[in-house]
């Protein structure tokens, strides 16, 4: 099974209310060509750990600051850049993605560094994807421009609601006229790149306040839409509200209710499909989830951050799944002794990196084409391993799963139980793997 799929894949791969569905992003824009040595390329991911207070629903990793150490952080960004630039040797990075915790706490000055940083080390092309994820608060605002001076050039806005009572109930430290104009000034800067988060299943909410809430925000919203359901996590304040009866979530018809206005109407809007949780209009995808979902390296920077390269600067040959040190300061004595803070390494062997492929790429409207699984296993092709098998033809013949001379993807029906289909195309690959020795 699976074992190494990070953070985000757990949380956003369950798409328990029969989520999502909707129209098809026809031309792909993240596509590699064949002859390219995917070890030469990667992303970049840069996590930075902090925000001023915590979300009640919220189990990323992220800490509230004790003290101001922002430059000693910007310091070990860069070095930890470097190291693992240098270690995986890649020649070009193809995006970068600041996410966090709350990047826009960064000094913009930051962000500059350590583009820098990637630009001497590798090249990074000025058309290169740069994400930076930004907490609609004033002060977040009142950076953006600096920010796109010193490189972004796409915003991740982390609306999470337009309510102000959900937003103060979720412990959001913003309102929602204040998320409207930073999605306003975010779109002035970089026209046809702004991203919102939203999220829906919120305690108390109803299907009604839920589409008009949709409504203002896609009268309002640039060209990339992320619908996430609010999801109930272990620890996190709103896990024991709920816990203790002081809270509770919609039920789940009204949530599936809830989806199936969001994709009806974000359809209305220009919207397509095109992962479980993303849409997007004139095709404005996301380059560097799009290069997660592909299977392709990435480089991960910071406290808690996830990679999945092959260190060839050291001589490897096997793709590694990389985690970063969790807590900040422990990661800074490491980066300060050793260049680095990686934790936890492992080796991620053939059917491994299968397993990641087939997970990843599954999310995917579009799926598995024959090609990319090709890249990853050039002697058992997608027919081979998954077209014998009966658990799996059964899959194909209730029309939840589609195999044909494009590729292996879910049906929109398929896409809403993706998680009941995976384990069967998991076994079988592990079946086929095996017996081929
Ligand atoms: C799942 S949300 C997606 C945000 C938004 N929808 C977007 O794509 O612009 C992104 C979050 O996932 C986490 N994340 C993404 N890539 C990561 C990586 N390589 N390592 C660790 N965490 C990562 C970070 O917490 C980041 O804030
Ligand atoms: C880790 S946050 C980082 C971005 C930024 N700090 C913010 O909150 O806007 C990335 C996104 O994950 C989503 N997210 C976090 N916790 C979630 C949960 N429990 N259920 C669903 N989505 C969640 C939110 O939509 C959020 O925008
Ligand atoms: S949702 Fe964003 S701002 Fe809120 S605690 Fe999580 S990372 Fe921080």
């Amino acid at each position: 099974m699976i074992k190494h799929t990070f953070l985000m894949v757990r949380r956003f791969l369950s798409p328990r209310l029969r989520l999502f569905s909707g129209g098809h992003v026809t031309e792909d824009v993240c596509e590699w060509t064949d002859s390219t040595d995917l070890t030469k390329q990667a992303s970049l991911y840069v996590h930075w750990p902090y925000c001023l207070r915590r979300c009640s629903y919220c189990n990323f990793n992220k800490y509230i600051p004790r003290e101001n150490n922002y430059h000693i952080m910007t310091e070990c960004l860069q070095q930890e850049t470097e190291t693992l630039l240098q270690l995986s040797q890649v020649s070009s990075i193809t995006s970068v993605f600041f996410g966090g915790g709350t990047p826009s706490l960064a000094h913009p000055s930051t962000i500059a560094v350590i583009l820098e940083t990637v630009s001497k080390r590798a090249s990074l092309s000025d058309k290169a994807e740069v994400t930076l994820e930004v907490n609609p608060t004033p002060e977040g605002m009142s950076k953006l421009e600096d920010y796109y001076h010193a490189g972004v050039n796409r915003f991740s806005i982390g609306v999470q609601s337009l309510r102000d009572d959900d937003l103060i109930f979720l412990g959001r430290d913003h309102s929602s006229l204040q998320a409207l104009q930073t999605i306003e000034e975010a779109r002035r800067l970089c026209p046809g790149r702004v991203s919102v988060d939203v999220m829906f299943g919120r305690p108390k909410q109803s299907v009604e306040s839920w589409k008009r809430e949709l409504s203002e925000l896609l009268n309002m919203c640039d060209d990339h839409v992320s619908l996430y359901q609010l999801t109930l996590e272990r620890g996190t304040q709103l896990f024991k509200q709920v816990q203790q009866g002081k809270a509770s979530a919609p039920l789940e018809d009204v949530t599936a209710e809830m989806y199936e206005c969001a994709k009806s109407q974000l359809r209305q809007h220009g919207f397509l499909q095109y992962e479980v949780s993303n849409f997007a209009r004139h095709n404005a995808v996301s380059h560097h989830n799009m290069s997660y979902w592909k299977g392709r390296q990435y480089v991960g920077v910071g406290p808690g951050a996830h990679g999945r390269f092959v260190p060839r600067g050291e001589g490897g040959v096997i793709r590694e799944a990389r985690t970063q040190t969790l807590e900040p300061d422990v990661w800074i004595r490491e980066v300060k002794q050793r260049g680095h803070g990686t934790r936890r390494r492992i080796q991620l062997h053939h059917l491994e990196q299968l397993e990641e492929v087939l997970v990843m790429g599954m999310r995917m409207t579009k799926g598995i084409n024959h090609k990319h699984w090709e890249l990853f296993s050039p002697q058992l092709k997608l027919h081979e391993a998954f077209g014998t098998s009966i658990n799996v033809r059964e899959l194909l013949q209730s029309g939840q799963l589609i195999l044909d001379d494009r590729s292996l993807r879910c049906s929109w029906d398929g896409l809403a139980l993706l998680d009941s289909i995976l384990p069967t195309l998991l076994v079988e690959l592990q079946t086929q793997i095996l017996q081929r020795g």
